[in-house]
């Protein structure tokens, strides 16, 4: 373009001086991100075949009507797979290629839900029969739980499920307009099967919620099936967005199914009509829910790093204000209020990138006990996921907004790509468990187990968070000691649940960093970053902290001039630290937090492929504007 300086140009990297400035070994952090060097050469391998294929181009989403971006989401789903097929990808590179196309999608709830719920609630006989069809995506399952007059009371449910020992049959039914499922991705427009929860009623006796295999749609021609009514529930938060997928209303009229597709590893009902509950706990039944809050960890520590690469990048670049004898202006980035805001996201990403792989752990452990029939770790999996999952979907939300504002007017662009992550991303506060409910699953967690809290926490928590485990006890004397009942309480119990979860992130940060760390100037950074995250989160409460005794307002004052100067330690490397996600450009979707800081001329160009642009004069002109126009010149002759 005429008159375009070298700060403007195309292949330069308008980052590099920011580059050159870093402390560590930028790959090193790569592999820590990535979680091992295998797992950063999957990443790295698949998000690239991504990027490079023209088939998986998502920047034109916000100008396609609901019609057309949802048949380009099943066009994109179906290149995936056959992407996964002809390069006979393993499970492990077929999820990160699903990760990297970054579309919600019904295959989301088939692999995500469908298949996980088959493996941890049916029997052997059942997986050897509905795993391979749905891992062959012969069949494409949804997860259909929450029906329109229920979603959070799981026992609320009202979809019925009554044996009929004349055909050995299951007769699913609807039977008020609330028992409608409503909600379940992939149930409006794709889903062949679905597993579909509903009251078990045998002999005229009620069991509880379980879990049944229904076929929806013909696999012949995609028909409903008798007795099946099923559809879309309609436009959603956000243009594009998650208007990818087909959450579905489903309505059941007296359907048929075979006694052996109920999911019966949890409990079973004989051909003669006998209900035998197995020695594990009912709780079983909710097992998917923990799995997928479990992922969904991982899932924040993901999109907040997203929000926090664009946002750093772009602050980077961006200069306002503080230009000296007509120098250049002030890098945004190195103004105080902008590392107070950024730079604890930036430290809340890495520390919910720990926390999931953790989670992660505990879930193989538990799922690894239950097999040998040990519940003993159950109920504390089940607080952990339930408060993890609240904890970091609630903050990585609001970190994506904030995200959002640390970029000014650019940042409200779709082509900043932050609404439009903000809008997919903030479902999960509310999906797999609204996250007020899940926090009074942990409050009750604690209630039965404060009195061995002290002990349980001393006992398995590093020095370092003497201070928030104090803050817990204290919260939770404070509640328990008067004699009101939970639900009076709830509210203030909420928040000990919620200090509970942040100290579980601060202590398994620190135990993270106890582990061997290779790189240059790796596990230092990492070091600063657990303190800021452990200190923002200290003088973002003080309160707490303060009342507990176990610091001082002045222990408080010190931590403040502490943070200051580890945003300074930061600064210097916090391009380096989001480099180190490893995202394209593709990924990222965009034009603020692009790899080479070259923001101003890829936005204008961006502007002028907007379909408003295809015509000088818009459309409506002549209708509209002119007819005005000239009523103002009859108005002013007047
Ligand atoms: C990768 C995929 C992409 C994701 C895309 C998003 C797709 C979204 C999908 C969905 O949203 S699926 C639907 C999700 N729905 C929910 O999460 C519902 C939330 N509600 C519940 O989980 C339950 O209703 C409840 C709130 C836990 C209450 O359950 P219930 O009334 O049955 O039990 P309580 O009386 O509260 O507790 C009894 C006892 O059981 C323990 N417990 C409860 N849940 C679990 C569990 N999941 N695992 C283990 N144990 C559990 C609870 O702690 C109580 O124990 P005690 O105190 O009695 O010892
Ligand atoms: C994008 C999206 C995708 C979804 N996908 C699926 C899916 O694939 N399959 C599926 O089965 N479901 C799905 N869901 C449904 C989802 O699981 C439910 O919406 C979620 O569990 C919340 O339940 P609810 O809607 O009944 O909320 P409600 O419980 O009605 O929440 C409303 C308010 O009531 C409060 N509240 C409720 N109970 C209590 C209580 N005991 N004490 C205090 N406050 C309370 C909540 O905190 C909240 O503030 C999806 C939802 C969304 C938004």
């Amino acid at each position: 373009m005429e008159g375009v300086g070298e700060e403007e140009m195309e292949g330069v990297d308008h980052l590099a001086h920011e580059r050159n400035k870093s402390e560590f070994d930028v790959d090193a952090m790569k592999i820590v991100w990535a979680g091992s060097p295998h797992a950063f050469d999957v990443s790295d391998r698949i998000s690239k075949l991504v990027a490079s294929d023209p088939g998986f181009r998502k920047d034109n989403r916000s100008t396609l009507s609901r019609k057309e971006l949802f048949k380009n989401t099943l066009r994109k789903a179906a290149y995936a797979w056959k992407t996964i097929v002809d390069l006979r990808l393993s499970e492990e590179e077929a999820a990160k290629l699903r990760f990297y196309v970054d579309e919600p999608a019904f295959t989301d709830l088939h692999w995500g839900m469908f298949i996980p719920a088959i493996k941890g609630q049916g029997t052997e006989e059942q997986q050897q029969k509905w795993l391979p069809l749905a891992y062959k995506m012969q069949i494409i399952g949804c997860y259909a739980q929450t029906e329109l007059g229920h979603g959070s009371n799981v026992q609320g449910l009202e979809t019925t499920a009554t044996f009929d020992s004349q055909t050995d049959e299951f007769i699913i039914h609807s039977p008020t307009l609330t028992s409608s499922k409503w909600w379940p991705g992939g149930l409006g427009k794709v889903a062949t099967h679905a597993i579909a929860y509903a009251r078990l009623i045998v002999g005229g006796r009620e069991h509880g919620v379980h879990g049944f295999i229904v076929q929806l749609r013909s696999l012949e021609d995609h028909s409903p099936l008798l007795g099946i009514t099923v559809g879309d529930i309609g436009m959603k938060f956000g243009n594009g967005a998650y208007n990818t997928m087909d959450n579905g209303v489903l309505q059941f009229d007296h359907v048929r199914i075979p006694r052996n597709q109920m999911l019966m590893r949890v409990s079973q009902v004989t051909c003669e009509g006998k209900y035998k509950q197995s020695d594990v706990p009912r709780q079983l039944v909710y097992g998917t829910m923990v799995y997928v809050r479990q992922t969904i960890v991982a899932d924040a520590s993901c999109a907040l790093s997203r929000a926090v690469c664009i946002a750093t990048r772009y602050s980077a670049v961006r200069r306002q204000f503080g230009s000296q004898n007509g120098g250049p202006e002030t890098q945004v980035i190195d103004y105080k209020t902008q590392q107070s805001r950024l730079f604890p996201l930036l430290a809340s990403a890495y520390a919910f990138r720990f926390i999931g792989e953790w989670l992660k752990w505990l879930y193989a452990d538990v799922t690894q006990r239950l097999q040998a029939n040990d519940f003993s770790t159950l109920p504390e999996a089940h607080a952990c996921t339930a408060g993890l999952k609240s904890l970091t979907t609630t903050a990585t939300a609001d970190g994506i907004e904030e995200c959002r504002k640390l970029c000014g007017g650019h940042g409200y662009l779709c082509s900043s790509g932050l609404p439009e992550l903000f809008a997919v991303y903030v479902p999960a506060c509310t999906y797999e468990g609204d996250n007020t409910v899940l926090l009074l699953q942990v409050a009750r967690f604690l209630m039965k187990t404060v009195s061995q809290l002290g002990s349980r926490l001393s006992s398995k928590k590093p020095v370092g968070t003497i201070a928030y485990m104090t803050r817990v006890e204290h919260l939770m004397q404070c509640r328990c000691g008067v004699q009101r009942g939970f639900a009076e309480l709830s509210a203030d119990l909420v928040e000990a649940a919620v200090a509970h979860c942040q100290l579980i992130v601060v202590s398994k940060f620190i135990e993270k960093l106890q582990q061997e760390i290779p790189g240059k100037g790796v596990k230092q950074q990492l070091e600063v970053l657990c303190n800021i995250y452990a200190l923002f989160l200290l003088h973002k409460h003080q309160g707490d902290f303060l009342s507990t005794g176990c610091i001082t307002p002045k222990h408080a004052a010190l931590a403040n001039d502490e943070l200051r100067s580890l945003y300074s330690q930061v600064r210097p490397n916090a391009i380096a630290l989001v480099d180190a996600f490893n995202y394209t450009d593709h990924y990222l979707g965009s034009i603020l937090g692009c790899y080479d800081g070259n923001v101003y001329p890829k936005l204008y160009e961006a502007a002028w492929k907007d379909p408003l642009n295809e015509s000088v004069v818009p459309d409506g002109y002549h209708l509209y504007i002119r007819p005005l126009l000239k009523q103002e010149i009859r108005t002013a002759r007047l």
